[in-house]
């Protein structure tokens, strides 16, 4: 009765699914209910990497919005690319920037992490792709992990001689402690899959992102037998001093990040990481 009554808030069915888009035209971000489940599948669209600017992140925001309003059951993250989950931020978002847009772009990404890491239904990253620094965060952000094999994950900033903010911290040590998160971060480590499911990181690993998405998929089934409020209130207790830290403290953060980012030995080191990016391949 509730799932009906929560989908018939949904646009139009189309084999099963209905499709959603925030704006009406569906550009950085796809959204898929299941009509069966209610169950979302949120798809990252950015080629060639889902690199994360303003207008994916704006997006994604409202599509987190709607979802919330709309009652999902749950939501998939995943990549529309299988070789890349999220490369993190877009580096021209930090390199040589105007003040006005950088101050949206992090309040941004601010507002994606604060809205996916306090969401009410259960949440599941399907990493099916690399997924360094903002892509980690996003995937951190999630309550379940499922990655393919033989990609790569990790919170990596101090490579590119930036520092990861308080929450990007705090997302990985809930996840696989203080010890981990420390030699992790200060070292800008990108975990393999194979790794990262040895320390927690993530949960599970799959062949491909078909058997990723089904193994996200079973993840929800885990609630069948429990109360969506019990639930979904145990999570924001959980999460509520993390989420917090960040919500009394935005108007900081910002100002830190826009410091950070506009220091001249940063943008030179942006500056030669993008050149090198550029160069190299990965197989
Ligand atoms: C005091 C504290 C307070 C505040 C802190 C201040 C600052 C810290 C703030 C934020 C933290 C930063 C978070 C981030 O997310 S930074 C971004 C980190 N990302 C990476 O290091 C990933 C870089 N990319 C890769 O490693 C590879 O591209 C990847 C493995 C993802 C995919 O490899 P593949 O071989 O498939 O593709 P490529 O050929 O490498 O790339 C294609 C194309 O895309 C460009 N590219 C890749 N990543 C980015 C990116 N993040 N931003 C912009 N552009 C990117 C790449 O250059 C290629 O371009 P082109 O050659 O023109 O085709």
């Amino acid at each position: 009765m509730f799932l009906r009554s929560a989908l018939s808030l949904w646009p139009l069915a189309r084999n099963g699914t209905r499709s959603y888009s925030s704006t009406g035209v569906t550009k950085l971000v796809a959204v898929t209910v299941d009509d069966q489940t209610g169950i979302a599948t949120v798809n990252l669209q950015r080629p060639p990497v889902n690199s994360l600017n303003l207008e994916l992140l704006t997006e994604l925001s409202s599509s987190l919005t709607d979802l919330e309003k709309n009652k999902s059951r749950g939501i998939i993250l995943k990549s529309y690319s299988d070789a890349v989950f999220s490369a993190g931020i877009d580096i021209l978002e930090m390199y040589k920037c105007e003040e006005e847009r950088v101050t949206l772009f992090w309040s941004a990404l601010q507002e994606v992490w604060i809205k996916l890491y306090g969401h009410f239904a259960p949440t599941v990253a399907c990493i099916n792709g690399h997924a360094p620094a903002g892509g980690c965060l996003l995937a951190l952000s999630c309550e379940y992990r499922v990655m393919v094999k033989e990609k790569t994950i990790g919170l990596n900033e101090t490579k590119l001689g930036i520092v990861a903010p308080q929450w990007f911290i705090a997302s990985l040590v809930n996840i696989i402690g203080q010890r981990q998160s420390e030699v992790a971060l200060t070292t800008g480590k990108m975990f393999t899959t194979e790794e990262a499911l040895r320390i927690g990181l993530v949960d599970e690993m799959a062949e491909n992102t078909e058997d990723a998405f089904s193994k996200s998929l079973e993840f929800f089934k885990k609630f069948k037998n429990i109360s969506p409020f019990a639930r979904a209130q145990t999570k924001a207790f959980i999460r509520e001093s993390t989420i917090q830290a960040l919500v009394k403290n935005r108007e900081k953060d910002l100002k830190m990040f826009i410091n950070e980012i506009r220091k001249e030995n940063v943008q030179k080191g942006l500056g030669q990481y993008l050149e090198s990016l550029k160069k190299r391949k990965v197989s």
